[in-house]
C-alpha cells in the first residue's frame, strides 16, 4: 500500500501549521485533531510526525465514511424499518425524524464528545449532502440530512463522536441494520480500535487504509460483505480511496455510496474509475480535478447521491488540476497516482479552496465546538433552509482610546486575522499588536457592520489640575475679582491691605475681627474683592509656578516719596508675565516729599502709561496709612473686573487652589484655600494637591462657619489627612475612596516625575522646542551687575530672530540673581542670563530644583552667540562649568612678593588646586582667574573640604576683602 503521507514526510519536514494550511484549515484545528487521536503536538511549529498525517487523514476519512454510512443507513433503514424514519431525511424533513434516530440510535454514552467530532459529522454530512447536489435526488436528500446534522444535531450534540462512529458502522452499509449496529464503541473515532470501524482514520496508522487494518468484514461488523472493508481489496480500507491501489477505488467494490467517503480523495482515476465523479462525498472534491472525474460516475453504487454530478463543491475544481490542494494529496495527487490516501477525506475535501464544499463546510471549531457553516450553503442544499450564519458581532462598541488590533479583535469578537484581513483591505498593514487609533478603529467597526461605535475616553482625573471644564454661557455666574498687591519693599504693602481690610468690611460683619486665611473680601457697591493677603510678587509667581492661576488683578503700590524700585520693576515684569491687568497705586500721597507725577513719569518706561496720558493703565493716588482715596481704588478694581467680566459656574463640584496650609495642633491639618469653580460644601471629598479629604468645616475670613462657599470666596477648611502646599490644585470628587485613590496616584506620578527629565527650557534643547514648534518667543530673564551691560546686552538679545523665533527679555535687572527671578522664569518657562553676576545661594538652589537654565557669562558676545546658536540648534555645548565649593574671606595676610594670602573658611564644597576660582563680592564677580597658591598652614595641599580653613592666593588678583567670596569651579564635559 502506499502511503502517500509518507512519502511526502519524506520529503520534508512537514509542519503543523504548514499541513493545516494546505488544509486549509487553522494550525488550532489540525492540533485538536491530534490530540485527540493521541498524539499531541506542542505548537503550530511541531513537526508532523511521521503517521501523524495519515492518522489526520483516516480522521478525516472517517467523517466522510461516518457520513456515508449514515446515508446508506438511511436508504437501508428506508428500506427496512420503518422505525427509521431517518432514512427519509429528505432535506428538511429528515429533521425531525432523523435527529431522534441517531439518538436512539447509538447510545448517548459516549456521546458529549466533543462538539468537535459533531461538527465533523456534520462535515460528513455536508459532504453527503453537497454530493446530493450535485448528484441526483437521493442526493439532496442526503444533505437535507446532512444540513440536520449540522443544526439540529446539534441539539443533539451529544451524539457526536460516538453517533458517528455508529454512522461509521452504518457505513458498513446496509446492515447496519438496527441503526444499533452497535458500532462498537470502537468506531467513535477515538475510540474505535484502530483499524475497526470504517476505520476512522484517526486511530490508524496512516496510510493503513482502515481496509488494512480492518479485520476482514468489519468495517465492520457492522458492513455488510462486500461493502466493507471486506469486499475492499486490500488497502482500500475502508474508504481510503488513497491508499487503494489505483483503479481499485473501493468504489467499484463498494456498495454504492459507500465508498462514499473517500472516493473524493482518491488519486485520479482511481477510485474514481468506480464512483461517479465527484461522489466520493467528500472527497470527490478532493481529488485533482480531471482524476476524480474520470471513471466515477455510475460506480458510486449510491450513484445517486454522487452520481454525474461532478463533484461539486470539491475543491477539486479550485484547485488546479490534478494538483491536490492538500500536500498529501499532492503527494498522491497528480498522478491520478494511484492511491493516494484519500487523504483529507471528507473535512479536508470539504475544507479546500473553494473547495468547501458547498459552504457547508464544516469546520472543526475548537473553541465554540461548534461545526461553523462557512461557504456559502452547497447546492445541495439550496432548498433547505440554510442555517444563518451566527454573526456575533456587536451591534455598538465603546472605545476608550486607542487599541491593538488583538484588543480590537475582542472587542468585535472576531478572530485577530479577521481583523488584520480587513486592516489589509482597508490599505493598513497591521500586525497582532498593533496599535490602532481611533480612527481606524471605528473604520474597522463599520466594515464589520458594527452600527455604533461610543467613544469614551476617560477624563484624566489625576491631573485635574490641567482638564479645562467648559461650562455653558448661561451656567456662569459673576465672581468677584480676586486681587494682589505687590510692590517694592515698604512702600505700604501691607499697610494698603489692612486699610481696605479694616475699612471695607463686608455690609453686616462690621467690626468683625478678620481672621488671617490667606485672602479676604471687601464689598462695595453691593459688589465683592477679594484681596489676597499674601503681598508680594514671590508668592504670586510661586502660585504661577506651580500651575495656580488664582490673581485676577494686580495692585502694584509705589511709594510716592520713593519712586520706581528694583523690587517695582520685578513686580511689573512678573504681572505682564502673567498677563493680569495692573493697577498702579501711587501710596505715601500724604508725604509732603511725594511726587506722584515723578512715578507716573518713571513707568511709562515700562509700558505702565496712565490714561490721562493716552495709556490705558489706572493710576489712584492713595494714602494707605490715611485710609485716603481707597474706595476710589476698590472702584477701579470693580471697574477693571466688568471690563474683564469674571465669571464661574457656581453649580458644580468645586475646583479651587491651596493659599496656605498648616499643621495646627488644635485641628490637625488646615488649609486656606480659594474657590474658583463651583460650590464647596461641607462633606464635601476632596483632593488638595497629593492630599485628600473631606470637609469637616469652613470658616471665612471673617471668622464666621459656612456650609456653602463659592467661586472667588477663600475658605479656611479642615477635615484634610496630611497638609498640602501653597498653591496646589484642590477640587472636589464624588467619594473619599475616590479622592484618596486620586491623592495617591499624584503622589507616585510626581515622584517619578521629580526623578525625571525636566520640561523646562534649556539652551540644550531650544532647538528642539523651536523645531517642534512649541516656543514662538525664548523668554529671557537678564542680571547684569552694571545698567550699562544690562542696556547693551537686552538690546542685542531682542534683535536675534532665528526662524521666526524672537528673544523677548520678561525681565532685567541689575544685581544679584535673585529666587524670584528663578521662579519667574520657572512660571514662565524663560531661561535666566547672568552677566559678571551670579545666583545667591537659595536662588541656585532653586534653579536646581526648578530646572531653569541659569547662563553665566562675562563677555557680551559670548552671551549673543549662545543664545543664536541655540535657536539654530546648533549648541553644542562640550564644556560645562561645575562649580566645587565656596570660601569665605575671612583674613588677609599682604606677604611681600606672594602678594595678598586669603586666610578662607571653606562653606561648601571644596576647592581644588586646580581649579578656576571667581571672586565675588555682593553678588557681583570682580574677578575670575585660577588659583596660584592652596595651603592648609604652611603646606601646599591638591584640594580643602568644606569645615576646614585655608590659604588661597589667585593668580594676578591680589584686591581682595574680607567677606569676599571665592567661588571654585570646573570645566566638566558635557555629554550630550
Ligand atoms: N506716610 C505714610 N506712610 C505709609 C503709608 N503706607 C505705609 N506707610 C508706612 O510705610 C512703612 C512700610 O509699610 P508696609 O505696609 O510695611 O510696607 P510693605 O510694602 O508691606 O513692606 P514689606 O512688607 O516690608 O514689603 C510703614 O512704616 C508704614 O506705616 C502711607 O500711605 N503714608
Amino acid at each position: 500500500m502506499t502511503k502517500p503521507q509518507d512519502g511526502k514526510e519524506g520529503k520534508e519536514k512537514l509542519r503543523v501549521y504548514e499541513y493545516a494550511k494546505s488544509l486549509n484549515m487553522s494550525s488550532k484545528e489540525i492540533i485538536t485533531i491530534l490530540k485527540r487521536l493521541d498524539t499531541p503536538v506542542n505548537n503550530h511549529m511541531s513537526v508532523m510526525e511521521s503517521g501523524m498525517v495519515g492518522k489526520v487523514e483516516g480522521f478525516f476519512r472517517d467523517i466522510k465514511a461516518n457520513a456515508a454510512a449514515k446515508r446508506a443507513q438511511g436508504n437501508t433503514q428506508a428500506n427496512t424499518a420503518a422505525t427509521r424514519p431517518a432514512e427519509k431525511r429528505p432535506e428538511q424533513q429528515g429533521v425531525h425524524t432523523i435527529p431522534r434516530q441517531e439518538q436512539s440510535q447509538p447510545t448517548n454514552q459516549q456521546d458529549r464528545q466533543v462538539t468537535m467530532n459533531t461538527t465533523t459529522n456534520n462535515q460528513g454530512s455536508n459532504s453527503t449532502e453537497q454530493r446530493p447536489s450535485q448528484g441526483s435526488n437521493s442526493t439532496e436528500q442526503r444533505p437535507s440530512q446532512g444540513s440536520n446534522s449540522t443544526e439540529q444535531r446539534p441539539s443533539q450534540g451529544s451524539n457526536s463522536t460516538e453517533q458517528r462512529p455508529s454512522q461509521g458502522s452504518a457505513q458498513g452499509r446496509g446492515p447496519a441494520p438496527s441503526g444499533g449496529q452497535p458500532r462498537s464503541g470502537g468506531q467513535g473515532g477515538q475510540s474505535r480500535p484502530q483499524g475497526q470501524g470504517s476505520g476512522y482514520g484517526g486511530n490508524r496508522p496512516a496510510g493503513q487504509g482502515g481496509g488494512g487494518s480492518r479485520p476482514a468484514g468489519q468495517g465492520g461488523q457492522s458492513r455488510p460483505a462486500g461493502q466493507g472493508g471486506g469486499s475492499r481489496p486490500a488497502g482500500q480500507g475502508g474508504g481510503y480511496g488513497g491508499n487503494r491501489p489505483a483503479g481499485q477505488g473501493g468504489g467499484g467494490s463498494r456498495p454504492a455510496g459507500q465508498g462514499g467517503g473517500y472516493g473524493g480523495s482518491r488519486p485520479v482515476g482511481q477510485g474514481g474509475g468506480s464512483r461517479p465523479p465527484g461522489q466520493g462525498g467528500g472527497y470527490g472534491g478532493a481529488r485533482p480535478q480531471g482524476q476524480s472525474s474520470a471513471p466515477s460516475a455510475g460506480a458510486a453504487p449510491r450513484g445517486e447521491s454522487r452520481s454525474t454530478a461532478p463533484a461539486p463543491r470539491t475543491f477539486g475544481e479550485n484547485k488546479p488540476a490534478g494538483g491536490a490542494r492538500t500536500d498529501f494529496n499532492r503527494s498522491s495527487g497528480p498522478g491520478g497516482g494511484a492511491g493516494r490516501s484519500g487523504g483529507p477525506g471528507g473535512a479536508g475535501a470539504n475544507r479546500r479552496g473553494g473547495g468547501k464544499p458547498g459552504g457547508q463546510n464544516g469546520r472543526f471549531d475548537d473553541r465554540g465546538g461548534s461545526f461553523r457553516n462557512r461557504g456559502k450553503n452547497g447546492r445541495g442544499k439550496s432548498q433547505q433552509p440554510q442555517r444563518e450564519k451566527i454573526d456575533n458581532t456587536p451591534k455598538k462598541i465603546i472605545v476608550r482610546g486607542n487599541m491593538i488590533v488583538a484588543e480590537l479583535a475582542k472587542l468585535l469578537h472576531k478572530d485577530a486575522s479577521e481583523v488584520i484581513k480587513k486592516l489589509i483591505s482597508l490599505g493598513v498593514m497591521a500586525t497582532i499588536n498593533q496599535e490602532l487609533d481611533i480612527e481606524t478603529i471605528q473604520l474597522v467597526a463599520s466594515e464589520f457592520k458594527v452600527e455604533e461605535v461610543e467613544i469614551k475616553i476617560p477624563v484624566e482625573e489625576d491631573d485635574f489640575e490641567t482638564v479645562e471644564e467648559k461650562d455653558n454661557e448661561e451656567d456662569l455666574q459673576s465672581r468677584a475679582p480676586v486681587v494682589t498687591i505687590m510692590g517694592h519693599v515698604d512702600h505700604g504693602k501691607t499697610t494698603l491691605l489692612d486699610a481696605i481690610r479694616s475699612t471695607n468690611v463686608t455690609s453686616g460683619e462690621a467690626g468683625g475681627i478678620t481672621q488671617h486665611i490667606g485672602a479676604y473680601q471687601v464689598e462695595i457697591n453691593n459688589k465683592k474683592i477679594t484681596f489676597l493677603d499674601t503681598p508680594g510678587h514671590e508668592a504670586f509667581t510661586m502660585m504661577r509656578a506651580r500651575g495656580a492661576e488664582v490673581t485676577d488683578i494686580t495692585i502694584i503700590v509705589v511709594a510716592a516719596d520713593d519712586g520706581v524700585m528694583p523690587q517695582t520693576v520685578e513686580a511689573i515684569s512678573h504681572a505682564k508675565a502673567a498677563k493680569v491687568p495692573i493697577i498702579v497705586a501711587v501710596n505715601k500721597i500724604d508725604k509732603p516729599d511725594a511726587n506722584p507725577d515723578t512715578i507716573k513719569q518713571e513707568l511709562t518706561k515700562y509700558e505702565l502709561v496712565p490714561e490721562e496720558w493716552g495709556g490705558d493703565t489706572i493710576f489712584v493716588n492713595v494714602s494707605a496709612k490715611q485710609r485716603t482715596n481707597l474706595e476710589e481704588l476698590l472702584e477701579m478694581i470693580l471697574l477693571v473686573a466688568e471690563v474683564n467680566d469674571y465669571k464661574a459656574n457656581p453649580n458644580k463640584r468645586a475646583r479651587g487652589t491651596v493659599l496656605e496650609a498648616e499643621l495646627d495642633k488644635g485641628k490637625g491639618p488646615i488649609a486656606r484655600v480659594l474657590v474658583q469653580h463651583g460650590t464647596l460644601k461641607i462633606g464635601d471629598a476632596f483632593v488638595a494637591g497629593n492630599t485628600f479629604g473631606r470637609i469637616r468645616a469652613m470658616i471665612n475670613d471673617k471668622g464666621r462657619r459656612l456650609k456653602e462657599a463659592d467661586p472667588s470666596t477663600p475658605v479656611e477648611i479642615t477635615g484634610l489627612t496630611e497638609v498640602p502646599k501653597a498653591g496646589d490644585p484642590f477640587m472636589v470628587f464624588e467619594d473619599e475612596r475616590k479622592a484618596r485613590a486620586i491623592s495617591e496616584r499624584r503622589s507616585i506620578k510626581q515622584r517619578q516625575s521629580q526623578m525625571g527629565a525636566n520640561s523646562r527650557v534649556t539652551l540644550d534643547d531650544l532647538y528642539k522646542h523651536i523645531t517642534e514648534g512649541e516656543i514662538k518667543d525664548l523668554n529671557v530673564i537678564i542680571k547684569a551687575d552694571v545698567q550699562g551691560s544690562l542696556e547693551a546686552l537686552k538690546g542685542s538679545l531682542e534683535k536675534i530672530e532665528v526662524e521666526g523665533v524672537r528673544v523677548k527679555s520678561i525681565h532685567s535687572g541689575v544685581g544679584a540673581i535673585t529666587e524670584s527671578d528663578i521662579a519667574l522664569a520657572s512660571a514662565s518657562n524663560a531661561i535666566v542670563i547672568g552677566f559678571n553676576v551670579r545666583p545667591e545661594i537659595q536662588a541656585a538652589v532653586a534653579a536646581e530644583q526648578e530646572k531653569v537654565d541659569v547662563r553665566l557669562h562675562n563677555i557680551i558676545y559670548n552671551v549673543i552667540e549662545e543664545i543664536e546658536q541655540a535657536m539654530k540648534g546648533m549648541l553644542d555645548p562640550i564644556f560645562k562649568e561645575v562649580v566645587t565649593g565656596h570660601a569665605e574671606v575671612r583674613n588677609l595676610f599682604k606677604v611681600s612678593k606672594v602678594g595678598t594670602i586669603a586666610g578662607c573658611m571653606i562653606i561648601d564644597g571644596k576647592i581644588a588646586r586646580s581649579s578656576e576660582a571667581r571672586v565675588i563680592r555682593a553678588g557681583i564677580v570682580l574677578h575670575q582667574g585660577k588659583i596660584d597658591t592652596l595651603k592648609r598652614f604652611k603646606d601646599d595641599v591638591k584640594e580643602v573640604s568644606q569645615g576646614y580653613e585655608c590659604g588661597i592666593t589667585l593668580e594676578k588678583f591680589n584686591d581682595l576683602q574680607e567677606g569676599d567670596i571665592i567661588e571654585a569651579f570646573v570645566q566638566e564635559k558635557v555629554e550630550r
